[in-house]
C-alpha cells in the first residue's frame, strides 16, 4: 500500500485535494440552520483562515480506531458509552472538571462492562462541545440566546451576547488543553475518544483536512473523533447532513419523535453510502412516553435496508421539563424508563441495543431530580451550574448505568459471552 507521503507527492494529488475541498465548499453553500449572525464577516474569514493552519485536534489513526470499535458495536459485540456536559464552557475547561468527567466516564464504563460482559468503548462529549442549538432566538430578557461559549457568553448583556468569531480560536485552544487532561487520565486501553455536535460549520470546515489513509485521500473532520448532527439541524436538504456525508469520521444523528421511518432510511442511505458497519450511529431521543411506539417502525425499516448502524439511546433530551420553581430539569426515573423502553424494543426486534448517550458530570451538581439521593425540586437550587441542559451528577450517572447494565445484559450479547464458560 503506498504511504501517504508517496501519494501526496504524485502529480495528480493536488487536483484530488482541490476536488474534495470543493465538494466541502459546495455542501457548505446549502442552507444551514442554527448558525450565528456574526456581525463582522471579515473577522470570521480571518479566524477560519487561522484555524485552517493549525494541527487537527483528532488524529486520523485515532479516528479510524474508533471506527473499528463502532463496527464491533454495530455487529453486537461491544457497547458504546458516550457522554459529558451538555455545554462545555471555557471557565470549566479546568483540570479538576475534566478529570472528574473523564474518571466518571471510566467508572461508568467499568460498571457497564462488569454488568454485561461486553467490552465498552467510551466517547466523551468533550474537547469541543461548545456550540448549542436553541429553541428560541431570544432569551426571557429579550437578549440574543446564549449559543455556547464558542459563539457568545452566557452573561446576559447585549455586548456579551453578541457573537464573537474570536471565540472559535479560544475554543480550539481550550479543546487542546482539555485533550491533554483526557489523555493524562486515560491510559491505553482505556482510550476515551472525543465528540461533539457538528453544529458550527465555520469551525468544522476550518478543522477539516484531506488525509490519505489506506491509500485513499479522504476528508477528516479534525475537531473531534466522532461528530453528530443534532435534532434541530438534520434537514435532508441542509448543509449539516451534506457535510457529514463527506467526512471519514464516524457520524451520529439525533432522531427525535418527529422522525419518520422513511426519513430514517434516507439518513442511513445518505450517511452510510458504503455500507460500512458502525459508520453511522442513530441516536434516538423519543421521550419515555413514546419510545415504545415510535422506535419499532424505525428499527424495522432501517434493518430491512441492510445497513448495520449503531443504535444508541439518548434518554435525556426527550425528557426535559421545567420544575415548579423554574429550573430546566429531568427526572432520573424518566431517563431510566426511556432506556428500558429502548432495550425492550431492540430485544423484541432482535437488534442490538448498542449503547447510551448521556449528559452528566463528575461534579456534585443538583440539576436532575431523583436518584438514590432523592433530589427534589427544592434541592435543585443547591448546585445548579449548567449553562444549558441539566446533567446527571456522578452518583446518578453510575446508578443509571448500573440499572441499564442489567437490561443490556439480558440479551444475546451476554449469552454469547457466557457460552464458552
Ligand atoms: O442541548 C441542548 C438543548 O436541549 C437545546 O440547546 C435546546 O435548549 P433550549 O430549548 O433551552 O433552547
Ligand atoms: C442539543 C442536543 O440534543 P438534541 O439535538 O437531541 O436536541 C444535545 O445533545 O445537547
Ligand atoms: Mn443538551
Amino acid at each position: 500500500m503506498p504511504s501517504s507521503i508517496v501519494l501526496e507527492s504524485l502529480p495528480g494529488y493536488a487536483e484530488i485535494e482541490k476536488n474534495l475541498l470543493g465538494k466541502l465548499s459546495a455542501a457548505l453553500d446549502l442552507p444551514a440552520s442554527q448558525q450565528p449572525h456574526w456581525p463582522d464577516p471579515a473577522h470570521v474569514q480571518s479566524v477560519r483562515q487561522f484555524l485552517s493552519t493549525l494541527p487537527p485536534l483528532a488524529h486520523p489513526p485515532e479516528t479510524d480506531r474508533l471506527r473499528q470499535h463502532l463496527a464491533e458495536v454495530a455487529q453486537g459485540r461491544m457497547l458504546l458509552l458516550q457522554g459529558g456536559d451538555c455545554a462545555e464552557t471555557f471557565a470549566t475547561s479546568t483540570g479538576p472538571h475534566v478529570r472528574a468527567n473523564v474518571t466518571t466516564l471510566h467508572r461508568m464504563s467499568a460498571v457497564l462492562r462488569g454488568g454485561t460482559g461486553l467490552p465498552v468503548v467510551g466517547v466523551g462529549r468533550i474537547a469541543g462541545q461548545y456550540a448549542k442549538p436553541r429553541s428560541a432566538a431570544l432569551d426571557v430578557l429579550g437578549l440574543p440566546a446564549y449559543r455556547g461559549d464558542i459563539v457568545n457568553s452566557a452573561t446576559p448583556t447585549p455586548q456579551e451576547r453578541t457573537p464573537d468569531p474570536g471565540r472559535m480560536v479560544q475554543a480550539y485552544f481550550h479543546a487542546r488543553s482539555t485533550l491533554e487532561t483526557v489523555r493524562a487520565v486515560s491510559a491505553h486501553p482505556d482510550e476515551i475518544y472525543s465528540s461533539h455536535e457538528a453544529l458550527l460549520l465555520t469551525y468544522e470546515q476550518a478543522l477539516t483536512r484531506v488525509v490519505t489513509t489506506a491509500g485513499q485521500p479522504r476528508l477528516y473532520g479534525g475537531s473531534a473523533h466522532f461528530l453528530w448532527i443534532g435534532e434541530r439541524t438534520r434537514q435532508l436538504d441542509g448543509a449539516h447532513v451534506a457535510v457529514a456525508e463527506l467526512l471519514a469520521n464516524p457520524i451520529g444523528i439525533k432522531l427525535g419523535p418527529g422522525t419518520t421511518p422513511a426519513q430514517a432510511v434516507e439518513y442511513v442511505e445518505r450517511l452510510d453510502r458504503a455500507g460500512e458497519p458502525g459508520r453511522l450511529t442513530l441516536i434516538t431521543r423519543m421521550g419515555r412516553g413514546r419510545v415504545r411506539d415510535l422506535l419499532p417502525p424505525i428499527v424495522e425499516r432501517v434493518t430491512a435496508s441492510g445497513h448495520q448502524v449503531v443504535w444508541q439511546c439518548d434518554p435525556m433530551h426527550g425528557n426535559t421539563r421545567t420544575s415548579a420553581n423554574g429550573y430546566k430539569t429531568r427526572h432520573f426515573d424518566d431517563i431510566a424508563d426511556e432506556v428500558a423502553g429502548f432495550v425492550e424494543v431492540h430485544r423484541a426486534l432482535g437488534t442490538h441495543p448498542g449503547g447510551l448517550h448521556l449528559e452528566f458530570t463528575g461534579d456534585p451538581v443538583t440539576e436532575c431530580l431523583g436518584g438514590s439521593d432523592g433530589i427534589g425540586e427544592h434541592e435543585l437550587a443547591g448546585c445548579y451550574e449548567t449553562t444549558c441542559d441539566p446533567r446527571l451528577n456522578a452518583r446518578q450517572s453510575v446508578e443509571l448505568v448500573r440499572h441499564s447494565a442489567e437490561l443490556f445484559a439480558a440479551g444475546p450479547g451476554h449469552r454469547n459471552t457466557d457460552v464458552t464458560a
